[in-house]
């Protein structure tokens, strides 16, 4: 049967609200969505089961190793769903983008500010050795960024347990992975090799990535490349201190047996210059403790024991629960309010005798060390936190229209709740949740709409399995009962002292919000306490006119005014011209959408200097993980390796930013409205935009034609639609590259613009392409 899109989603409704698209892999895509009942953001990584055919092992080993690991600097499993067609892998949102997008806009980083983000990865690593794993496919596309700029360790599809769990990382594997440019030599010679050892130098070749902007060991031909690793000499750039030119040398030392090891780097001075404490590379997290006040929070909101709800958090399902103490402790590190909507039973009492930890995550994941960064970098890294790369943006009209269409029974919910909202109370979205599914499930062919405004309607008279009495008769009960007085106490206070009106409203709109917030672009950061960056004048205006806060709004507590203009900005379309194409390739099966191609394994068993190049077909090793070893070697056919298309263009400088030529380096903005169907989007605000090139020309026909004549003169496949121009091109590793450019209008400036978006492969390639197209296209 066809993938119809919305059916094999349908896990998801209720519980979480999907977004725009944040990246995507050869297997599926990563998408921004809101988890409901907290309202804060989330990311799905969503794996289509066809299409990974053979890799699946390397799903479960990921998933294996994301519910093993749980450290501040390892993006956070939150809850994993299979269904017959997918996998979803709801994770910790890393708003701050890639490290690689970071670097990109620095060109290269400052000593400081390295060893600043370094540290966090060696913590990372440490730790992940420490549970005997190795990584396996360290590169800055797997590190992300949150707001706050901490740095946290994505992707460990590759990883590697060989000796078991418990032990310490030191039997050899022979399974060559990663990329090719990260590739320790003894993996691109095909010997054996220990995990952790090949770690530290991909940490090596990362370190300098980071210090100079450009890698050690780079060639566009494989076997130069190959040659260059395993020779271990690399060029070293003046500005480098000398002791990170000696750390390097450790790092990047050929010899596995002579190479630093990461408990020799946690010691080493390079990484504890200027810093008063040392690495703290231990989880902040363990998993027999659990936070009293979270827990607390949740088994008022289940109606069930305190005793009871940490019994169940203890049980780390991943499911749901497990994802709402997890948002809720990270809510409550920030040192932001953490309430969920009112019990469904408002007569449950408090157990005691918990063992909790009411402090400790958030006294250790607020105290990001960052003594070592002088009062420069210090400014310079503030500057930084508010860098938001351009993807994490709100995608075109097209999507907002396909929101639309997704996300009406939203809107039917939100019809029949405000006109209940000064009795809907917020206890009911399991059932309205469990309504919505059987629903769909008896009449799947039936107009949503009316199957979903049913829905809603049977669920506000339906009675309840534990009082017998439905939302509307319990909201009139809950009001009567004294609530205070049946609900426990916590540290702040009894939660009738809490805000009220809060709890009131926090369900009634959840849905609201989620879509609100979203639309709107009132940025539900994660860590608000760097301010709301809302884009959105009229949310700001009534911050000021102080009703409900933005902040409020993002956590989804407060009442959501839902106007007409909530309704309109769906409407906004993209423009719908014909697509034409490039002259290329009219093979259907070569056009967009290109699955962005993972990193997946690669034999390494032909050594440098054969005529023929390695195979990028998988082998395995017995000793390796139990889940790579199902790899099949077939599938090295299938699924181009994404690493492989990451790193081998790479020049001297090749950071080298375009909007640092321009003299124009732009931050990300919020995308507003189009004018109409017919013309490009409309940029309102032009401070610290990074990924708009601002042009000299004010018709965009003229730049979008001039774009499309580059690509034909340059014979790359390109598809251009509306005012998107959509470019791939292979690089010589085998992989390729995505990029759109889209066409917009700079209101301030009075000129067009051009968007620029990488939407998957080589980061380097694409920088080398931008750059070549709009320099040919002399806008
Ligand atoms: N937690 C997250 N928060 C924000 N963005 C994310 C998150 N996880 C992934 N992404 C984005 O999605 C992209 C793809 O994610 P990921 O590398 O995990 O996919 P993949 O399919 O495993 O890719 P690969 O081909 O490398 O195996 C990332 O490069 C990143 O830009």
């Amino acid at each position: 049967m066809p993938d119809t899109g919305k059916e094999s989603y349908r896990a998801l409704n209720g519980l979480y609200v999907l977004h725009d698209e944040l990246g995507s892999g050869g297997f599926g895509k990563v998408k921004l969505a809101t988890h409901l009942l907290t309202g804060q953001y989330v990311a799905i990584k969503i794996i289509d089961k066809k299409k990974i055919g053979n890799d699946l092992p390397r799903v479960k080993t990921e998933m294996d190793a994301l519910r093993t690991l749980s450290h501040q600097n390892i993006c956070q499993l939150y809850q994993y769903i299979e269904t017959t067609e997918k996998f979803f892998i709801i994770m910790e949102y890393c708003s701050g983008g890639e490290m690689f997008d970071y670097i990109v806009r620095k060109e290269r980083l400052p000593e400081a500010e390295a060893r600043h983000f370094f540290r966090q990865l060696v913590q990372a690593i440490a730790y992940v050795h420490s549970l005997g794993y190795a990584h396996r496919d360290l590169k800055p596309e797997n590190l992300l960024l949150t707001e706050e700029l901490k740095l946290k360790l994505i992707d460990f599809g590759l990883c590697a347990r060989p000796g078991g769990p418990g032990l310490v990382n030191n039997k050899p594997l022979d399974t060559c992975c990663g990329s090719p440019a990260y590739a320790a030599p003894e993996l691109i010679l095909g010997q054996q090799y220990l995990g952790n050892r090949a770690d530290v130098w991909s940490m090596g070749v990362l370190l300098y990535a980071l210090l100079c902007g450009a890698l050690p060991f780079e060639d566009d031909n494989m076997q130069l490349l190959y040659r260059k690793i395993s020779n271990g000499r690399y060029y070293e750039p003046d500005f480098l201190t000398n002791s990170s030119k000696e750390l390097l040398k450790r790092m990047l030392q050929v010899d596995p047996e002579r190479r630093i090891t990461v408990n020799e780097l946690l010691r080493h001075p390079w990484l504890n210059s200027t810093y008063q404490a040392a690495l703290k590379w231990q989880t902040i997290y363990d998993k027999n403790l659990v936070d009293e006040d979270v827990a607390r929070e949740m088994a008022y909101h289940y109606g069930t024991q305190l005793g009871t709800m940490v019994g169940k958090i203890k049980e780390w399902r991943f499911d749901y629960l497990t994802a709402t103490y997890h948002l809720l402790l990270q809510l409550k590190a920030r040192g932001e309010k953490f309430a969920l909507p009112p019990p469904r039973l408002a007569n449950n009492q408090t157990g005691s005798n918990v063992i909790s930890s009411p402090t400790i995550h958030n006294s250790l994941e607020n105290n990001l060390d960052r003594s070592g960064l002088s009062d420069d970098d210090e400014e310079a890294y503030k500057e930084n936190m508010h860098f938001k790369p351009d993807r994490h943006i709100a995608a075109g009209d097209e999507r907002k229209k396909q929101m639309l269409e997704n996300y009406s029974p939203f809107f039917q919910k939100i019809g029949v709740f405000s006109s209940q909202s000064d009795e809907s109370g917020s206890s009911f979205t399991d059932e309205f949740e469990q309504k919505m599914r059987i629903s769909k499930a008896l009449s799947p062919d039936r107009d949503k709409k009316n199957s979903y405004a049913r829905a809603v309607n049977e669920m506000l008279h339906m009675p309840s399995a534990f009082t017998g009495r439905s939302p509307q008769q319990r909201i009139l009960f809950d009001r009567q009962a004294n609530v205070s007085a049946s609900t426990p106490s916590t540290p702040q206070g009894t939660l009738s002292d809490r805000d009220s009106r809060d709890r009131e409203h926090k369900f009634e709109s959840l849905y609201a919000t989620a879509q609100h917030n979203h639309n709107h672009r009132v940025v539900t950061k994660p860590q608000s306490n760097l301010g709301y960056e809302s884009s959105d004048k009229e949310n700001q205006q009534k911050n000021a006119g102080g009703t409900t806060s933005n902040r409020d709004r993002a956590a989804g507590r407060g009442p959501v005014r839902i106007t007409d203009d909530v309704a309109r900005r769906y409407i906004y379309q993209t423009p719908q011209r014909p697509a034409y194409r490039g002259n290329i390739n009219t093979d259907s099966s070569d056009r967009r959408p290109i699955a962005r191609p993972r990193s997946t394994d690669r034999s390494c068993s032909r050594p440098i200097g054969l005529t023929t190049p390695p195979s990028i077909k998988s082998h395995n090793s017995p000793i390796d993980s139990p889940a790579s070893g199902a790899n099949s070697s077939d599938n090295g056919s299938r699924h181009t390796p994404r690493s492989a298309t990451k790193t081998s263009k790479f020049r001297t400088r090749v950071f080298t930013s375009l909007e640092r030529k321009a003299g124009k380096m732009i931050n990300m903005l919020t995308p507003r409205k189009v004018r109409n169907n017919d013309s490009p989007q409309i940029i309102r605000s032009v401070q610290n935009m990074v990924n708009i090139s601002v042009t000299s020309s004010d018709n965009p026909d003229k730049v979008r034609n001039a774009l499309v004549t580059v690509f034909m003169q340059q014979n790359m496949k390109y598809e251009a639609s509306g005012w998107k121009i959509f470019a791939w091109q292979k690089d010589t590793a085998g992989g390729s590259m995505n990029v759109e450019l889209e066409v917009v209008i700079l209101e301030t400036l009075g000129k067009v613009g051009i968007r620029r978006k990488r939407l998957n492969g080589n980061a380097f390639l694409y920088k080398k392409v931008c750059e070549q197209i709009l320099a040919m296209a002399q806008l």
